[in-house]
């Protein structure tokens, strides 16, 4: 929590600082209002003010009581005295001189704050503490230890007055600041787990100082302090209380570093403790000017914010490895102390002109990563937040704890928040991926068309004759790096999808048609056929499908009326029997009462026979019943296929587009191919004069401009151009003879691939340095030289001196150097390259056999759905066959009735069931996957027949194989 810095003011007797006590009062303490009202009718408003002859227990009770609660929360906590020399500081803190322990009731501050802390903690009993003091004195830039064994533990408080009274004997006389510390190391035990806090109490007795009079910024009059210590806290205290400062705009630029005494105080002003400033001053007119610096003194410190917080964490009962916790806590708390004392170190460092430059440079470095750092972690979390975070654990029901578990919980409240504007942040990082991606897509894509357009005449020729290695980009660099959109194309050419999901990408590939190699274009033709082909197949299969289902259809609906009057049948049917089924039991009733066991006996069979047949003539009833939504199924189905015809077929059309537009392009480009073939000798003939031609232009235009040269100078330069002419045409026309050589072999060796690598960087090289020497020669600044002037970045600069700086035999085996790693450097990329290529084209074959396979599986669902078809269909047939006898035939038919409705039953169940169909349909796809089809559907499906014959007046129905 952000706790102002609290300030009090004690105004010493009169008599305090050696006066004859006559002195004329020029300050008045008034409570009321707590405010110093000056004798120049100036005010003081300040946190607490005390009466002149306050007694050392009200001063403590007033202004010290809280800050023992504070401590044992597990806050740091300290007192800073400030005054005037003689004012009663050391009194305040300690009180009267080495007497201190004579009286209680002139016990100042540190004696009462050691006895109540004890008395506290004590009341604390699942608590276990121990109690630490240091004690040291700061003269100068000297710090001293006054108990002589650094940190010393007292088990209570007769201990540390002993320690206390040593400490004092050990005092320098006057000059010192002192800074006494208490530390209070408190843990107990909560549901397992180990509660720890560590905090300190310090109270420094600052020591006065002469003044020195200067004037401000302002042309004001400025009291400053001749101690150093003084002079930098005074400093401190001004930057922090600047409004700037106190929101933490940049702590680092606090000059805490500036003296030990800042260095040791730095918790206390800005930090992490609950402070106060106990200023001590004389009423006295003597003392007027000194009063008014302390008072001003103490006015901008209130305004400060110390962040203060507590210092716990958990540790487990018995879990030794949970120790870690506080290890890690530790080893980042000294961390950042280490990071904030390099920091000040470095600070002082800067303002010191006689380090090296590159020193200083490596320190501002130094400083701006850790600007950067802060920035970063500070963007959206508060100070200090791991510390608040551990707070957490714990909830005490005092004040201060839970001043402090409020904002923790305020906290925790935000972090759906932040969650969110995590989310938030990662998809702003994803679209700026996405236009990242785009925009280098783009950039390489306008290249190379760029560069593809300049060199179109001499690569087309090469590309097209030459191997596949060729056509990749074995030559020039980084031809082999596709956009993600030529990937893309490549990709979704093979994908299964149906067209209307590739539409879209088929209109983009059809305008990115142009940005296409030769190479890419005839494999792309080579797909689009394929795809063509496999529409094709998919069409007549689907068209078969559809005829197979028209004819059941058709078949239904002349079934329609045969099944109506077969139902109207059955009903007259199922009325007999249920008329017959009332005699019989009629009968039966009345055998019964007859005691008639026989014809009893005779009725009730009759009776089992007529529900039998009543239940058959039911199920069959049924049967006829069921036609409409059998053709309303059917009638579905064959709309379905018709719509799948439908789309395959616009793809099969979109495809046949592509493939005729990408013909007509191939088509051209081989015409001009054709033409380049023919003009390519003519070229190379050509470039050869031109380049005697350049020669002679060269020496021609530099003739005027060249009187900047000696004419010797000159002369040599242009010497130099004729060789690296003649070694450029050398070099050319062993690149040449490497390339008709692999042109006409297809392979390439290793060696032969090293050489056209150097041969090219060679050439390269050569012509930058012809264009060099030619610019020199027209009297121009080389252009790589102006750029080499306008370089502004350190490290480049610095570079480039280095550069400067070799002798010749150094900068050729530099260069030389440069030149091996160059061409090693094509030669991986080129490996690389041939690689993508390799992974590209069993991308492709896995394409097409996914392609393959997804037409198999889309023939055979086509095929089994015929078949299924066809079962449907003679199914009809015979029940068409029964419901014609059951129409025009009265007998009794019973026979034939129960096992046609038997074999219905089942037929629905096996075959026509939806779950049937899944079932059947997922098992084909299985076989799909497996890439083969089973013998059950390769072979003519057993299907059962059935023969009918007729004989008087009954029907036998005789089930055959075929
Ligand atoms: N409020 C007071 N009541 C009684 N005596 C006081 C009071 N303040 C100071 N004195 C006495 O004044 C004398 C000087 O006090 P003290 O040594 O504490 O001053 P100081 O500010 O610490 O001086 P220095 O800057 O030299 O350290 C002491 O003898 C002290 O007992």
């Amino acid at each position: 929590m952000e706790i102002n810095i609290e300030t009090a003011v004690r105004v010493c007797p009169v008599n305090c600082r050696n006066s004859t006590g006559n002195d004329v009062i020029c300050l008045q303490p008034n409570i009321d209002n707590n405010t110093i009202e000056v004798a120049n009718s100036q005010s003081f408003p300040v946190n607490h003010v005390l009466p002149v002859n306050c007694s050392q227990t009200t001063l403590y009770n007033t202004v010290v009581t809280p800050l023992l609660n504070f401590l044992i929360e597990g806050c740091d906590v300290s007192i800073v005295a400030l005054g005037q020399s003689q004012t009663g500081k050391t009194y305040s803190l300690f009180g009267p001189g080495f007497h201190f322990a004579a009286s209680e009731l002139e016990h100042g501050i540190i004696p009462r704050f050691i006895r109540e802390l004890f008395t506290k903690v004590k009341q604390y009993r699942d608590r276990s503490y121990n109690i630490h003091i240091t004690w040291s004195q700061i003269c100068g830039e000297t710090v001293q230890d006054l108990l002589g064994t650094g940190s010393m533990e007292c088990v209570d408080v007769l201990e540390a007055f002993q320690l206390i009274q040593l400490g004092m004997s050990n005092m320098a006389p006057k000059c010192a600041h002192s800074l006494f510390t208490l530390t209070l190391d408190q843990e107990w035990i909560v549901d397992s787990t180990v509660q720890h806090r560590v905090s300190t109490a310090s109270f420094t007795d600052l020591s006065s100082s002469e003044k020195i009079l200067v004037y401000d910024n302002n042309g004001l009059i400025q009291s400053l302090p001749t101690d150093s210590g003084l002079l930098s806290l005074q400093q401190c205290i001004t930057a922090l209380s600047e409004p700037y400062f106190s929101n933490y705009g940049s702590i680092s630029n606090i000059p805490y570093g500036q003296s030990v005494l800042t260095t040791l105080l730095k918790d206390s002003f800005g930090g992490r403790a609950k402070t106060l400033l106990l200023c001590t001053v004389s009423p006295s007119i003597d003392d007027f000017t000194e009063s008014l610096y302390t008072l001003q003194l103490a006015i901008r410190s209130q305004t400060i914010k110390n962040f203060v917080t507590v210092n716990s964490y958990t540790t487990f009962q018995n879990a030794r490895e949970n120790y870690d916790v506080f290890g890690l806590q530790f080893a980042a708390n000294q961390l950042l102390k280490l990071v904030a004392n390099a920091e000040e170190l470095f600070q002082k460092l800067l303002t010191n002109s006689s380090l090296p430059k590159g020193e200083l440079e490596q320190i501002s470095r130094w400083l701006t990563f850790k600007q950067e750092c802060e920035e970063c972690m500070s963007e959206n979390s508060e100070p200090h937040r791991s510390l608040d975070i551990i707070e957490e654990e714990e909830a005490e029901d005092n004040t201060s704890c839970n001043t402090a578990n409020s904002i923790d919980s305020e906290e925790i409240d935000e972090d759906p928040e932040q969650e969110d504007n995590r989310q938030s942040n990662l998809e702003n990082v994803d679209t700026l991926m996405k236009n990242f991606m785009i925009s280098t897509d783009e950039i390489v894509n306008n290249s190379y068309r760029e560069h593809f357009t300049i060199n179109n005449s001499v690569k087309d020729v090469l590309t097209n004759s030459s191997s596949e290695y060729h056509m990749k980009g074995a030559r020039g660099r980084r031809v082999s790096i596709h956009s993600a959109e030529e990937l893309r194309q490549s990709a979704s050419i093979d994908s299964s999808k149906l067209c209307e999901e590739q539409d879209l990408e088929n209109e983009e590939k059809l305008s990115e048609g142009n940005a296409l190699t030769y190479e890419m274009k005839k494999k792309l033709l080579k797909k689009i056929t394929t795809a063509i082909q496999g529409y094709q197949k998919q069409i007549s299969d689907l068209q078969k499908t559809i005829q197979v289902k028209e004819k059941l259809m058709q078949q239904l609906v002349k079934n329609k009326n045969i099944k109506n009057n077969a139902r109207v049948k059955l009903e007259q049917k199922c009325q007999k029997l249920s008329k017959e089924y009332d005699k019989v039991i009629a009968a039966c009733t009345q055998a019964e009462i007859n005691k008639d066991g026989d014809l009893e006996k005779k009725c009730q069979l009759k009776l089992v026979e007529l529900k039998k047949k009543i239940n058959d003539a039911e199920s069959l009833k049924v049967l006829t019943e069921e036609s409409n939504r059998k053709l309303l199924e059917v009638e579905n189905s064959v709309h379905t296929s018709k719509k799948q015809l439908e789309k395959l077929k616009k793809c099969k059309r979109k495809e046949e587009k592509r493939k005729t537009l990408y013909e007509m392009q191939l088509k051209d480009e081989r015409k001009r191919m054709g033409n380049n073939q023919d003009s390519f000798e003519k070229q190379k003939s050509s470039i050869e004069t031109n380049n005697s031609n350049e020669n002679k232009q060269l020496v021609i235009v530099t003739k005027p401009i060249v009187l900047n040269l000696s004419h010797e100078n000159a002369e040599s330069l242009r010497h130099e151009i004729r060789n690296l002419r003649k070694t450029r045409d050398y070099l050319l026309e062993q690149r040449y003879k490497i390339d008709t050589k692999s042109m006409h072999s297809k392979i390439m060796n290793d060696s032969d691939e090293k050489k056209l690598l150097q041969y090219e960087e060679a050439i390269e090289a050569i012509d930058l340095a012809m264009e060099y020497k030619n610019e020199i020669l027209c009297g121009h600044v080389p252009v790589i030289a102006k750029s080499l002037e306008h370089i502004e970045e350190r490290g480049d600069k610095m570079l480039l001196d280095r550069l400067m700086k070799l002798n010749d035999m150094e900068m050729r085996i530099l260069l030389y150097k440069y030149f091996q790693k160059v061409v090693e450097l094509r030669n991986n990329s080129k490996k690389l390259e041939i690689q993508v290529v390799d992974v590209e084209n069993q991308n492709e074959n896995l394409s097409c056999r996914v392609q393959n396979l997804s037409h198999t599986l889309q023939q055979v669902r086509l095929e089994s759905e015929r078949r299924i078809i066809a079962l449907q269909h003679q199914h009809e047939n015979k029940l068409q066959l029964v419901m014609r006898h059951l129409a025009s035939d009265s007998g009794d038919n019973d026979r034939v009735v129960s096992r046609v409705s038997k074999h219905a039953l089942a037929f629905q169940m096996a075959g026509t069931s939806k779950q049937g169909d899944k079932s059947l349909i997922a098992r084909i796809t299985r076989y799909a996957r497996q890439e083969t089809v089973p013998k059950q559907l390769q072979a003519t499906v057993s299907v059962p027949q059935a023969i009918v014959t007729r004989q008087k007046n009954k029907l036998f129905i005789q089930q055959t194989h075929k």
